[in-house]
């Protein structure tokens, strides 16, 4: 019999940039359908999953600001792309029979419902997805940050970080061949290091309300699956 799932609510925070697949801009939907068969897979083993997008495969404010322009105007333009991304998210989980709804930070109620903790617990409590669009609703933050608050605000075990790297390392692995993967590492060593795989804010907070986060590749097929039920490979952040 297949292991069991180790925790019973998860935020799942999906990289933007992970959406883009094969392509060089926008949303490849072999990799929605993928990413919304494993979250199916999730809800099978009886876990609540909330679920937050970014926007890297669309747009993100500091390139805006890089060029001379408007941050916060840049900001805003990245927290609408995120919400594109929860729609193909929403309509690829759909297209499986996966009941969703989408709660925005930034309210738009002709597309989707405004973020409400108490609607949101409800459709998680029902098996729901519920997906968290908008970050957290305001400039100079990012999705991982908006990803901490909502997994503090509906309770999560824990804040699964799907990117494109396999853990956190000692340095950028991007960067750095000599870096070296962590099974695991503290808050207070990924703040002090400043290692980059997530913002500080959004560390911060996770630590402050002892909600463990787990770095892994949501470009590994099976990978989220495999670290819910502990034997996948991440890194975990937690309390020393
Ligand atoms: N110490 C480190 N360990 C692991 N990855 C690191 C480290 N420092 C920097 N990185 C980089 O962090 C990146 C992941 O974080 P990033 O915030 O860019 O992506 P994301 O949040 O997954 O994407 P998006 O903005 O598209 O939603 C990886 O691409 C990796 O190269
Ligand atoms: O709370 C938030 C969340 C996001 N943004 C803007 O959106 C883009 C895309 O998000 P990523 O986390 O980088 O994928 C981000 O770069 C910001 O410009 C925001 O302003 N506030």
């Amino acid at each position: 019999m297949a292991a069991p799932a180790l925790y019973r609510r998860v935020l799942l925070k999906v990289s933007g940039e992970a959406l883009l697949g094969s392509q060089p801009f926008g949303i490849d939907e072999a990799v929605i359908d993928r990413i919304a068969r494993e979250i199916g897979e999730a809800v099978a083993l009886g876990v609540e999953v909330g679920l937050v997008v970014g926007g890297g495969n669309i747009f993100r404010g500091m390139s805006i600001a890089k060029a001379g322009g408007n941050r916060v105007a840049g900001d805003h333009m990245g927290m609408l792309a995120t919400v594109m991304n929860a729609i193909g998210l929403h309509e690829g989980l759909e297209r499986r029979g996966i009941s969703s709804r989408i709660f925005s930070a930034v309210p738009m109620p002709t597309i989707c419902e405004t973020f409400s903790q108490q609607r949101a617990e409800r459709a998680l409590k029902r098996g729901r997805v519920a997906i968290f669009a908008g970050g957290t609703g305001n400039p100079f933050f990012t999705t991982d940050s908006g990803a901490a608050l909502r997994a503090a605000e509906m309770g999560c075990d824990a804040l699964f970080k799907g990117t494109n790297v396999d853990g956190v390392y000692s340095a950028d692995p991007k960067k750095d061949p000599n870096a070296v993967r962590f099974d695991r590492v503290s808050y207070k060593e990924v703040l002090s290091l400043g290692l980059q795989v997530m913002d500080a804010a959004a560390v911060a907070l996770a630590r402050d309300n002892h909600i463990p986060l787990i770095v892994f590749s949501i470009k590994e097929p099976g990978a989220f699956v495999d670290v819910l039920r502990g034997h996948g490979r991440a890194t975990i952040i937690a309390d020393a």
